[in-house]
Formats: structure tokens, sequence, C-alpha cells
């Protein structure tokens, strides 16, 4: 059995948390020989909603789960944290784009930013999954000037999830048979879910699709992956929960035990530059992973569509960008 690994997650008590802490606890983050210590960080009126999820925590007896801590206070929850799940944040609702809450929940980041800096272990990783992610990362990294760049990251594979189960949908495959999906850009309406580079069961996606797949990609595909957040809004009545959870753990546990071999996944992680995005952004790229590192995967060919697709949601990244710089949050 190895040593415990300490996992802090925000918003614990959120509905995100619900669906979160639970598979963290029984292993699907770090696998069946490591346990785990769960730091929880909630505001102070919810921290009673929080006691009562950890009472469920303790009723599930999970052989895994070597103790759990809650709190208010960046700076102690996050001390000796080998892991941040960045989920607290203010959900939009009807009606809102993720941009909308970048002051709402900018503050929360400056200053979650600044105690991963002073209090969390030396090999932190740290995923964002509250909204708007990309921009919330950003500002997380940019408050942390001691913690290297590389381990901050967004959420996006959420969406590449998406757009692996419409894709499996429409040719019918399962959806182990998709691979080599990615999402660029930002995680917003603005995405670009690329099909050119997918596969289904080893050939093509476009050639899979058929002859429809050009006007299926513009369509139908894109607008489907890209919108998906508003239309469970719309069809919940609050957004994306428990797909919202297991695409965390798809990502950090990537990050940390690796992707699968002969593919790669999505990961909005901070540009050097690649594919022509501007340096600095946390923008989503197509990337393998292992040991708690990252790699952007080169060379791929971007056409004229493909490149107008990045460019856009690249330049929606670059003006929150510029909002937050505005607001002073970075
Ligand atoms: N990236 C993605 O793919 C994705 C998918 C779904 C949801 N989200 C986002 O995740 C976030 C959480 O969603 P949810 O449905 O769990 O929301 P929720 O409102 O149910 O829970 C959010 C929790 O965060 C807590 N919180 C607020 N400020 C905090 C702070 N400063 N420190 C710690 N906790 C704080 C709240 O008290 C609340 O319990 C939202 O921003 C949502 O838009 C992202
Ligand atoms: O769309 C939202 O606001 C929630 C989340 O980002 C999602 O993609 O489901």
């Amino acid at each position: 059995m190895n040593s415990p690994v300490k996992v802090a997650v925000t918003g614990a008590a959120g509905q995100i948390g619900y669906s979160l802490l639970f598979r963290i606890a029984s292993g699907e983050l770090l696998g069946k020989d490591t346990p785990v210590q769960l730091r929880l960080l909630e505001i102070t009126p919810a921290l009673k909603t929080l006691e009562g999820v950890v009472m469920e925590l303790d009723d599930c007896a999970f052989p895994l789960l070597a103790g759990v801590e809650i709190g208010d206070d960046p700076n102690l929850v996050f001390d000796g944290a080998n892991i941040a799940l960045l989920v607290g944040a203010r959900p939009r609702t009807k009606g809102m784009e993720r941009g909308d809450l970048l002051e709402a929940n900018g503050a929360i980041f400056t200053a979650q930013g600044k105690a991963l800096n002073d209090h969390a272990a030396d090999d932190i990783r740290i995923t964002v999954t509250g909204n708007p992610a990309n921009t919330n990362a950003l500002i997380a990294m940019s408050n942390a000037p001691d913690i290297p760049t590389e381990r901050f990251s967004a959420l996006t594979r959420l969406d590449h999830n998406r757009a692996i189960a419409q894709l499996s949908a429409k040719v019918g495959a399962p959806v182990s048979d998709i691979t080599h999906m990615t999402i660029w850009g930002n995680h917003s309406a603005t995405q670009y879910p690329d099909l050119f580079h997918a596969k289904v069961a080893g050939r093509n996606a476009a050639e899979a699709v058929g002859d429809d797949s050009r006007d299926w990609l513009e369509n139908t595909f894109i607008p489907t992956v890209a919108k998906r957040g508003a239309a469970i809004i719309e069809a919940r009545g609050s957004s994306s929960a428990a797909s919202a959870a297991s695409a965390t753990i798809d990502h950090t546990r990537d990050w940390l035990l690796g992707s699968p071999a002969d593919d790669w996944v999505s990961m909005a992680v901070r540009s050097d530059g690649s594919y022509g995005v501007a340096e600095g952004l946390i923008s989503s790229f197509p990337v393998t992973t292992g040991d708690g590192s990252w790699e952007i995967v080169q060379g791929l060919d971007i056409d004229d569509f493909s490149r107008g697709k990045i460019d856009a949601s690249v330049a929606e990244l670059d003006e929150e960008r510029t909002a937050v710089t505005e607001l002073g949050l970075i």
C-alpha cells in the first residue's frame, strides 16, 4: 500500500462535490493501492452541509479513505495538498454565458492561487473545474509564482467525453472504439471539437461518418458538443454535475497515471505558442500525459476551417485575459 495522498477539493458541499468525493474515496482517482486524505474547502455558510457529506463519507466505510479535514480557510485546507481540485465557484444559470462569471468567481481564484502557493506540497497538481475554468486557472496560476506553471490545468475533458459520446452514437460504434478526439480552445461555446484527427476503430472519423460528414460536423457535432452545458441546464434546471465530476476524475487520473497508449486526451494547459495559440493562455490541446506531466501533441495538420475555429476560441481567451487584467486579478 502506498502512503496517503492529500487531495484538496473546493466547493465540496456543492453538486459536483457530492459526486466527486465518493469516487475519489473509493479509489477511482488514484487506484486501489493508494489511500487518500480528503481536505475539503467550503464557504462558512456551507460548512454544516459539508459536515453532513462527511457523515455520509464515514458511512461508506471506504477502506482507502485515510481521513477527512474540512474548513473555510484555504491556507489551512491546502496545507500539504498534493492534488487540488478547484471546483468551488458560482455556476451559471439559464441565459448566462460562462464568461459572465469572470468577475464573480475571479476573486476566489486569486485567494486560492495565493494559498496554494504558500501551503501546498512541492508536488502539487491543480485541476480547475469551476467556471470560467480556463481563465480561473490563469488567475490561480498568476497568483502562485512559486508553483511551476505546468502544474495548473483546466477541465475540457467533459467536452472531450461529450464529443466521444456524440461520435459514438452517430456511427453506432462503442465509445471504446473512439480515439484521438481533441477539444481546442476555451471551455465555452467557442470551443472547437475537432473531428479531423479522431478515429473510429482506427479509421478516420470523417470516413466513418460517411457522405454527410461535413454537414454533420458543422451543423450538428460542433454545436451539440459546444452547447451541451446549456442543454443540460435547460433540461435539468441546474448545471451538469455527475458528468463534470466524472470528467474531473478522468482528467486528473490520466495526468497522474497516464493517458491511454496510442491515444491522447484533451486538457487545457498553459500554451507555449504551439499551434499559434498565444503563449501564456490556458487553452485546450491534445496532450499525452503520464506521471504528473503532460506534453502537447505536435505536428497535427490544421486546415483553414480548423484554423478559423481555433483562432476564434483563442481570441475569446485573450479577451478574458484582458478583462481579468483590467480587474486587477492577474
Ligand atoms: N469545466 C467544466 O466542465 C464544468 C462542468 C460543470 C460545472 N462546472 C462548474 O463547476 C462549478 C461548480 O459547480 P456545482 O454545480 O458543483 O456548483 P454548486 O453551486 O452546486 O457548488 C459550488 C460550491 O462552491 C462553493 N463555493 C463558493 N465559493 C467558494 C469558495 N470561495 N471556496 C470554496 N467553496 C466555494 C459553494 O458554497 C458551493 O457549495 C461551477 O462554476 C460550474 O459552472 C464546470
Ligand atoms: O455549462 C455550464 O455552465 C456548466 C459546465 O461548464 C458544463 O459544460 O456543463
